[in-house]
C-alpha cells in the first residue's frame, strides 16, 4: 500500500449536472434526485436527474463529435493516447479528493479508495493510453491476386452503464478501451453514486478532450439507463451490474437497433482450499476475497468451500480473523469496512442473513445492523453451510462468508460449477496437479491460484454464463470497441 495521506472529509461539490458536449447543464426535465452518504445517512447533493430528452441531447453530442472529418476522428492515435496521460495525470493532482469523494459517496474506506481504486483509476486510464497508437489490423494472405487487409474502427457511440460498488474503477474500466479505440460515450453513472463521475467531466476539458467525445448523464436505470440500451442511435452499449439488469440491457438492444452489448454481471464465486495450503495464508485471504468493499464486489469469493480435514481449524481461524474486522466510518483511520451503499443493499443483506439461519446454516459471528446510524452490517460468518441455501445460492453483495465443507476434488470441482454464474474462481493447494485441476475444470472467467482478486488491470476479466459476455481490461476489452473492416484490392497479378 502507498503513503495514505490525509482526506479531505468534507469535500466540497463541485459537479451536480449533466455533462454534455463539454458543458454542464441542468436536466429537460428540471428535475434532480438527492444523493446521500450511507454512513451517515444524511443528504450530500441534489443532482440533475437525467431521462431519455437528456441521453437524446448527449446521443446527439457524442453522434456529432464522431462524424467523418470530425477533430477526434482526424486527430493521430498518438495524440489521443497524449490526451489519455494528461487526463492521468490531472487526476493523480486530484487523487485525495476524488478519493474523499468516492468515500462520502459510496461509504468505502479512505485507504481504499484513495490506494486500491483511485491507484486502478490512474494505471487503466495510462494502460490504455499506450494502446492508442498499436490497435492493428492485419493483411491477409487471401486467394487470387487480391491485396486483402483489415482496419479496427471504433464502433462509434459507445453507452456504458455502470454500478455503484466502483464508482470511479467501473468508469475508467469502461471509457479505457472505448476512448483508445477512438469511440465517442455516454455514460450513465449508478444513481448512487454520480459524484465522482461528474466531476470527471471538468478533467476531460481540462485534458483537453474535444466536445461531445464524453458525456454524462446521471438519472435512474428505468428512465436514463433504459433510454441508452433501447437508443436507435448507439452503437454499442456496455453494462456491469445485476443479471437481471443484463437481461434487459440484451432485450431492448435486441429490439432497438441490435447494438453490440458486453455485460459483466453478478457472481457466486467459489474459493476452494486444500488441507495442504498454509492455513493461516488461506484463511487470510478467503476473508479479504470475501469482506473486501463489504462484500460489495462482482467477483467476491462467496462460497468458500474447505476440505474436510482442516474444516474446522479453518472455521475457527476465519471466525476470529471476521471478529477483528473494523468496521465504521470510511475517514476514520485503520477502518477496513465501511457502511453498505444504501438502504435498499443493507436490508437485502439482512435478509439473506435471516434465511442462513432460518435454513439451518450455523452462525459463526456477526448476524446484525452495526450501530444504530448508518448501513453498517457486522462481519458475518456462516458454517456448514449447504449447497442448497438461498446463501449458498444467490449473491449477497455483503459482508457474509459462507464456508462449505468438501471431501474430494472430483466433488468440489461438480459443486462449484453447480451455479448460473460464472465469474470467479480461487484456488489454495501447494500442488500444482491440484491447481492445474481445478484451474482447468472450473466454468470462471478469472482462475486465482493461492491469490484472489489480484486486480490485474493487463489481463481480461469477464464471465462465463451468466455472469456475461465480453472481457474487460487487458488487450481483449479492445476487441470489444473495434469493429473489423475488411478491405480487398483486386492487383493485376499474383506476385
Ligand atoms: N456485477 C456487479 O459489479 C454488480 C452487481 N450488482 C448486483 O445487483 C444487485 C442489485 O443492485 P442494483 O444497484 O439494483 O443493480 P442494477 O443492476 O439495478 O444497477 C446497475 C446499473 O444499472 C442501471 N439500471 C437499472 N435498471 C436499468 C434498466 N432497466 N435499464 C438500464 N440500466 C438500468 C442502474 O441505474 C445502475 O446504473 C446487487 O445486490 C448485486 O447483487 C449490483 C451492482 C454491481
Ligand atoms: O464488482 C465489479 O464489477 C468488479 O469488476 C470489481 C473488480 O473485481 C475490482 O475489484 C475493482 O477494483
Amino acid at each position: 500500500m502507498s503513503d495514505i495521506p490525509e482526506p479531505i472529509k468534507n469535500p466540497e461539490i463541485h459537479s451536480t449536472k449533466i455533462f454534455i458536449n463539454n458543458e454542464y447543464h441542468d436536466s429537460v426535465s428540471g428535475k434532480t434526485f438527492p444523493v446521500y452518504n450511507p454512513a451517515t445517512e444524511e443528504k450530500i447533493a441534489d443532482v440533475q436527474e437525467g431521462d431519455k430528452a437528456d441521453v437524446d441531447k448527449a446521443v446527439a453530442a457524442a453522434r456529432a463529435a464522431f462524424k467523418l472529418g470530425s477533430p477526434w476522428r482526424t486527430m493521430d492515435a498518438s495524440q489521443r493516447g497524449r490526451l489519455m496521460h494528461k487526463l492521468a495525470d490531472l487526476i493523480e493532482r486530484d487523487r485525495v479528493y476524488l478519493a474523499s469523494l468516492e468515500v462520502v459517496d459510496n461509504g468505502k474506506p479512505f485507504a481504499d479508495a484513495y490506494d486500491a481504486d483511485l491507484g486502478e483509476v490512474i494505471n487503466v486510464i495510462r494502460y490504455y493510453a499506450g494502446w492508442c497508437d498499436k490497435i492493428c489490423g492485419k493483411t491477409i494472405p487471401a486467394d487470387g491476386p487480391m491485396f486483402c487487409y483489415t482496419r479496427h474502427e471504433p464502433v462509434g457511440v459507445c453507452g456504458q452503464i455502470i454500478p455503484w460498488n466502483y464508482p470511479l474503477s467501473m468508469f475508467t474500466w469502461k471509457i479505457g478501451p472505448a476512448l483508445a479505440c477512438g469511440n465517442t460515450i455516454v455514460m450513465k453513472p449508478a444513481e448512487q453514486t454520480p459524484l465522482s463521475a461528474l466531476y470527471m467531466g471538468k478533467l476531460f476539458i481540462e485534458a483537453g478532450f474535444p466536445p461531445g467525445v464524453m458525456n454524462v448523464v446521471p438519472g435512474y436505470g428505468p428512465t436514463a439507463g433504459a433510454a441508452i440500451a433501447e437508443h436507435m442511435d448507439v452503437d454499442k452499449v456496455a453494462f456491469t451490474g445485476s443479471t437481471e439488469v443484463g437481461r434487459i440491457v440484451q432485450q431492448a438492444a435486441g429490439k432497438s437497433n441490435l447494438k453490440r452489448v458486453t455485460l459483466e454481471l453478478g457472481g457466486k464465486s467459489p474459493v476452494i482450499v486444500f488441507a495442504d495450503s498454509d492455513i493461516d495464508f488461506a484463511v487470510d485471504n478467503c476473508h479479504h476475497a470475501l469482506f473486501w468493499n463489504m462484500g460489495q464486489n462482482c467477483c467476491a469469493g462467496s462460497r468458500t468451500f474447505v476440505e474436510e480435514s482442516i474444516y474446522d481449524e479453518f472455521v475457527k481461524r476465519s471466525i476470529e480473523r471476521a471478529k477483528n474486522r473494523k468496521v465504521g466510518d470510511g475517514f476514520q483511520s485503520g477502518v477496513e469496512q465501511g457502511p453498505q451503499v444504501n438502504q435498499e443493499q443493507f436490508e437485502k443483506i439482512l435478509g439473506l442473513i435471516e434465511s442462513g439461519k432460518q435454513e439451518g446454516a450455523k452462525l459463526g459471528c456477526g448476524g446484525n445492523r452495526k450501530g444504530e446510524k448508518g448501513y453498517f452490517v457486522e462481519p458475518t460468518v456462516f458454517y456448514d453451510v449447504k449447497d442448497e441455501m438461498k446463501i449458498a445460492q444467490e449473491e449477497i453483495f455483503g459482508p457474509v462468508q459462507s464456508i462449505i465443507k468438501f471431501k474430494s476434488i472430483e466433488e468440489a470441482i461438480d459443486r462449484a460449477n453447480n451455479t448460473t454464474y460464472g465469474l470467479a474462481a480461487g484456488v489454495f493447494t501447494k500442488d500444482i496437479d491440484k491447481a492445474l485441476t481445478i484451474a482447468n475444470s472450473v466454468q470462471a472467467g478469472s482462475v486465482w491460484v493461492n491469490c484472489y482478486d489480484p486486480g490485474l488491470i493487463q489481463a481480461p476479466f469477464g464471465g462465463f454464463k451468466m455472469s456475461g459476455n465480453g472481457r474487460e481490461l487487458g488487450e481483449y476489452a479492445l476487441h470489444e470497441y473495434t469493429e473489423v473492416k475488411t478491405v480487398t484490392i483486386k492487383l493485376p497479378q499474383k506476385a
